[in-house]
């Protein structure tokens, strides 16, 4: 089932499309991120999903419900991290936690939640002395409170220090592995593709490509290449070029380059030590969605 489908999705803001003929289907229990520059169309399109602002033309279901007129039953059964997320500086944050609980009439131990976004320490601190990151968290935890089925996030990387950027995918994997449906926006590229099933990329309100993030370095030709130094003569360059993914490897002056996905490097390194290749040194030079997006919005 598509959790969220939308067709012709088009939006205008003074006769400048926002979001053009944008036809998305995101299937129950992917993470799907939906990618692009500043000014893309991300925010516009999750703000029509949840029924912030009206299509110009288009049509679009939630949950398979339509977003216009369901849209409270909707927003009940889906946790929103919006854009502008703000905090009541009064309120702890187990108390803005509670309070998506009880409005949506759920069960959840606050305390817990908030320990799964990294806030154990600021449970019951008055979330006007967060910090900016720390907010970002909040709204995480106020997303995922209740277990909802379907899970939107705008730019949920944003604010974020490394281990917060690391958390966020812990949780969102988490959140799919226990069945939820994830859409995300992000414009920060290099962050998603660990995390996401299905990625589409949005460039001036159009989707340019789809797909999960191989099909989408493949698509562009983007490569990942292992790069080792030795100083053997005669590295077992056949033996290499016989593993699983391996697309190509050649051998030239003391070093072996290896094209293959990032996760095979380990058992190319592992496969030459075996042979007892000496390997001095190695670096990896990975093809990403990046690089994939510049690729493929040049060409667009
Ligand atoms: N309320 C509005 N009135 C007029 N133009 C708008 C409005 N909201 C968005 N736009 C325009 O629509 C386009 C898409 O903006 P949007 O905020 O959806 O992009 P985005 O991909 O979410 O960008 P960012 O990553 O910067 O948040 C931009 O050109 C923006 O200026």
């Amino acid at each position: 089932m598509s959790v969220i489908k939308t067709t012709g999705l088009t939006k205008l803001y003074g006769g400048n499309p926002a979001v053009s003929d944008l036809n998305l289907e995101v299937e129950d229990g992917e993470v799907y991120g939906f990618l692009g520059p500043n000014g893309a169309g991300k925010s516009t399109t999750i703000d029509m999903l949840m029924n912030y602002t009206r299509p110009s033309t288009g049509t679009l279901t939630v949950l398979g419900r339509d977003a216009q007129q369901d849209g409270s039953e909707i927003h009940a059964r889906t946790g929103i991290l919006p854009d502008q997320f703000g905090v009541y500086s009064t309120l702890t944050g187990r108390e803005h936690v509670s309070y998506i609980l009880d409005a949506n009439d759920a069960i959840g131990d606050p305390e817990a939640i908030l320990k799964r976004v990294g806030l154990a320490d600021a449970v019951d601190q008055r979330a006007g002395g967060y910090s900016k990151g720390m907010e970002q968290r909040l709204g995480l935890a106020m997303a995922i409170a209740g277990e909802p089925e379907l899970l939107i996030l705008d730019e949920p990387f944003s604010g974020l220090d490394p281990y917060g950027v690391r958390l966020v995918r812990e949780v969102v994997a988490a959140e799919r592995d226990r069945g939820a449906t994830v859409f995300f926006s992000s414009h920060v590229l290099d962050q998603v593709e660990r995390v996401c099933d299905r990625v589409g990329l949005l460039s001036d309100g159009h989707l340019i490509a789809e797909g999960t993030p191989k099909e989408l370095r493949d698509m562009a030709g983007v490569r990942t290449q292992l790069r080792i130094e030795t100083n053997s003569n005669d590295p077992p360059i056949q033996v290499i070029s016989e593993l699983a993914d391996v697309e190509d490897v050649f051998y030239d002056s003391g070093r072996v380059v290896v094209t293959c996905p990032r996760t095979v490097c380990y058992r190319v390194l592992e496969t030459l030590d075996g042979a007892g290749v000496n390997i001095q040194s190695f670096d990896i030079e990975q093809g990403t969605i990046e690089d994939a997006f510049v690729e493929l919005a040049s060409d667009s």
